[in-house]
C-alpha cells in the first residue's frame, strides 16, 4: 500500500484535515469525499480560492525541495526530514542555553529568540517534506516530540537543566507546561490543519513567534510609554508586534510562494496580512493574559481574522 494511501484509509485523521471549511475546498478530493463529513462541516462556506490557489500535486511535486519521485522515497524523505528538524530544535535550545549560562545574554532575551526562531524555522523547514498527503503528520512530530519533552520536564520526571533555562522566564520547570506547551501545540496544529497549503497557518504562526516574540523585546527596552487600558503593555511593544509580525507574515507568505506552493494576489494579501496583524497586535495588548496565554489568543485571533478577510476580501 502506497504511503499516500494510508492516510486515505485512515479517516480520522484526514477528518482533521477537513474541519475547516479552506480544507474542503482544498483537500484532494480522493482524500475526504465531502460526502462522508457532518452536515455542519460541509454546510461551511467554502473557501474562495480564486485569491490564491494551491498548485495542482503534479507541480508542487517540482516544489518540494529534495523531492524524491513517487511514494516509495517519500516516507523516508519525511522520516529523515522530521529527524532533522528535531535535531535542529535540540540545537537550538542548547545553543541559547549555552550563551545563558555563559552570561553572553539574559534569561529573558534567550526565551523571547527561541520564541521566535523555534516556530519560525520550523516552518521554514516545511519544504524539506515530500509532497505526500501524510507529509504534515511527519512534520508534526517535531512538535509533538517537544510536547512530550515540556510535559516530562514540566511534571520534573526528568530534569534538563538547559530546556528550563532557556525556555522559562523564572527557571521554574512548571512553567513548561503553559506559554511554551501551548506553543508547540499551536505548531502541531497549524502543521496538520493548515500545512503548507494555506496562508491562514503561515500568518497565524508567523504572528505568534515573531509579533508576540518581538513585543517582548521591544518593550521591555523601550516601553515607557504604557498602553492606558493594560499599563502591562507599552505602545512600543505593540507597535514593534503590528510590523515585525507583518513583516515575517509577509516574508514567510513570499517564502511559499516562490517555493510554488500557492499563487497570491499580493495587493489584496498585504491587505490581509495588514488586518490580520493589527487585529492579532490589539487582542495581544488586551489585559486578557491571565485568562488565555498570548500563545493561544494571539495564533486564534490571527486565524479567525485571516479565515474571515481570505472569504470577505477574496470575493471581487
Ligand atoms: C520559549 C518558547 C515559548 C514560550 O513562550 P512565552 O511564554 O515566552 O510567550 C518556545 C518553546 C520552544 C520549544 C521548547 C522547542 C520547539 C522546537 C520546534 C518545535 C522545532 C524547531 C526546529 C527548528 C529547525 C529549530
Ligand atoms: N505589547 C507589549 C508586549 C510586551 N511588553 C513587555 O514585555 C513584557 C512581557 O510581555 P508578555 O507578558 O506579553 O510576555 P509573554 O507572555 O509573551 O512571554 C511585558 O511585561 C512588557 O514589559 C510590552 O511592553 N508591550
Amino acid at each position: 500500500m502506497a504511503y499516500s494511501d494510508i492516510l486515505r484509509l485512515s479517516s480520522p485523521a484526514a477528518a482533521i484535515l477537513s474541519t475547516t471549511h479552506f480544507r474542503l475546498s482544498l483537500l484532494p478530493r480522493h482524500v475526504v469525499p465531502s460526502s462522508n463529513l457532518p452536515s455542519f462541516i460541509t454546510a461551511l462556506p467554502k473557501y474562495n480560492t480564486r485569491q490564491f490557489r494551491v498548485l495542482p500535486r503534479k507541480l508542487r511535486a517540482r516544489s518540494s525541495l529534495f523531492s524524491i519521485v513517487g511514494d516509495g522515497g517519500a516516507m523516508l524523505q519525511d522520516a529523515g526530514a522530521a529527524v532533522l528538524v528535531v535535531g535542529g530544535g535540540y540545537a537550538l535550545v542548547s545553543t541559547f542555553d549555552n550563551l545563558t549560562r555563559r552570561n553572553l545574554i539574559e534569561q529573558s532575551l534567550s526565551r523571547k529568540l527561541v520564541h521566535i526562531l523555534s516556530g519560525l524555522l520550523f516552518m521554514a523547514a516545511w519544504p524539506i517534506f515530500s509532497t505526500s498527503t501524510g507529509a504534515r503528520y511527519f512534520a508534526s512530530l517535531v512538535p509533538c516530540i517537544n510536547c512530550l519533552r515540556l510535559v516530562i520536564h514540566g511534571l520534573s520526571l526528568a530534569t534538563d537543566e538547559g530546556l528550563i533555562k532557556s525556555v522559562t522566564r523564572e527557571g521554574n520547570p512548571e512553567e513548561l507546561l503553559r506559554g511554551p506547551l501551548y506553543y508547540v501545540l499551536v505548531l502541531i496544529l497549524c502543521a496538520i490543519v493548515f500545512w503548507r497549503e494555506s496562508p491562514i497557518g503561515v500568518i497565524s504562526l508567523a504572528m505568534m513567534c515573531g509579533g508576540d516574540g518581538i513585543a517582548d523585546i521591544v518593550g521591555r527596552r523601550f516601553g515607557s510609554l504604557k498602553i492606558p487600558y493594560n499599563p502591562q503593555k507599552s505602545w512600543a511593544g505593540s507597535l514593534s508586534m503590528f510590523l515585525f509580525g507583518f513583516l515575517v507574515s509577509a516574508g514567510m507568505l513570499y517564502y511559499f510562494s516562490i517555493l510554488g506552493y500557492f499563487e497570491l494576489d499580493w495587493v489584496r494579501t498585504i491587505k490581509r496580512v495588514a488586518l490580520v496583524s493589527f487585529v492579532a497586535t490589539v487582542v495581544e495588548s488586551l489585559p486578557t493574559g491571565k485568562l488565555m496565554d498570548d500563545n493561544i489568543s494571539v495564533p486564534l485571533a490571527s486565524m479567525v481574522t485571516a479565515l474571515i478577510s481570505f472569504d470577505r476580501m477574496g470575493t471581487p
